[in-house]
């Protein structure tokens, strides 16, 4: 309704008219461009209660007058529907900061569901179960994935890794965007469940040095760990292309990359064209 609005009014170059003495409240037609007056809105002043000007028409008169002039009555239905819910994905080589990133727009950001992964690894130090993860034993992981219970499970670093399609569902049905954070392994799954339907952001850290630092810093993997994590690292700098977005996470920065997350999902909701996820 709004767009018919714009373009009548744009088509018919429809300025508000000078007060009319008889009949007060009727549009006139069109003129040719040179007759116009050249009213600007500034000039035009209406008032609802015609304390200032009694000939000129009031506020409700003139909406009804061009609602009779339109053909219908204006609504207050919204002119666009609410924008859909969304499934980003949030990846990257091991140690550029998915956790740290995610933590933080879990304090930033309403209205986001962050999937717990469903996890065979050994909890680490301030790791809480249901919160960081779901620490499960390898035999309970494995029938989840009979039971086709899981949207994306990989072995990483030769521990599972899992995400129970409930949860997504669950939280889409209240009306909450889905937030899920892989590895590139998993991203590329996903991809490949998801297609165009998830939004995919790859996080990277400013530099390699930067990357190994941090997880050197973080003293949770041994020697040979890092050693497999910084070479895999390397390859899946390759995969930057099969994502949507990237979003680099400089060492100081965290905020700033949270930011640039947030700004993703503001033009997402944004998009004449929304994004339908079906899973
Ligand atoms: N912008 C940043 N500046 C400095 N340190 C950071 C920044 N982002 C994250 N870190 C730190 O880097 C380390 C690795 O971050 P984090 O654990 O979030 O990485 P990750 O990508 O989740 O790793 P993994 O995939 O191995 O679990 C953490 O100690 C974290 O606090």
């Amino acid at each position: 309704m709004f767009h018919r609005l714009c373009s009548s009014l744009s088509r018919s170059s429809l300025i508000f008219p000078k007060p009319l003495k008889s009949p007060p409240f009727l549009l006139p037609l069109p003129r040719p461009l040179s007759l116009r007056p050249t009213l600007s809105f500034s000039s035009f002043k209406m008032s609802d209660t015609n304390n200032n000007n009694p000939s000129s028409p009031t506020k409700p008169e003139t909406l009804r007058s061009l609602e009779s002039h339109l053909g219908s009555p204006f609504t207050t239905e919204p002119i666009i529907p609410p924008p859909n819910q969304l499934i980003i994905v949030i990846s990257g080589p091991s140690g550029v900061g998915k956790d740290a990133v995610i933590n933080k727009l879990r304090e930033s950001r309403q209205n986001l569901h962050f999937v717990v992964t469903a996890t065979t690894r050994p909890m680490r130090p301030g790791e809480v179960h249901g919160k960081d993860y779901f620490f499960v034993t390898r035999d309970n992981f494995l029938s989840m994935v009979q039971n086709e219970e899981l949207l994306e499970y990989a072995l990483v670093y030769g521990e599972y890794k899992g995400i129970p399609k409930k949860q997504i569902r669950e939280f889409m049905s209240k009306g909450e965007d889905i937030v899920l954070r892989v590895d590139i392994q998993g991203a590329q799954t996903l991809r490949r469940i998801l297609g165009d339907s998830g939004v995919f952001v790859f996080l990277v850290a400013e530099s390699e040095a930067a990357m190994v630092e941090r997880l050197v810093d973080r003293k949770t993997e041994s020697q040979e760990e890092l050693l497999v994590r910084v070479a895999t690292a390397r390859e899946e700098v390759r995969h930057l292309k099969s994502f949507d977005y990237v979003v680099v996470n400089a060492k100081g920065r965290l905020d700033d990359a949270v930011r640039r997350v947030e700004a993703i999902i503001d033009a997402e909701k944004s998009k004449v064209h929304q994004r339908v996820v079906r899973i």
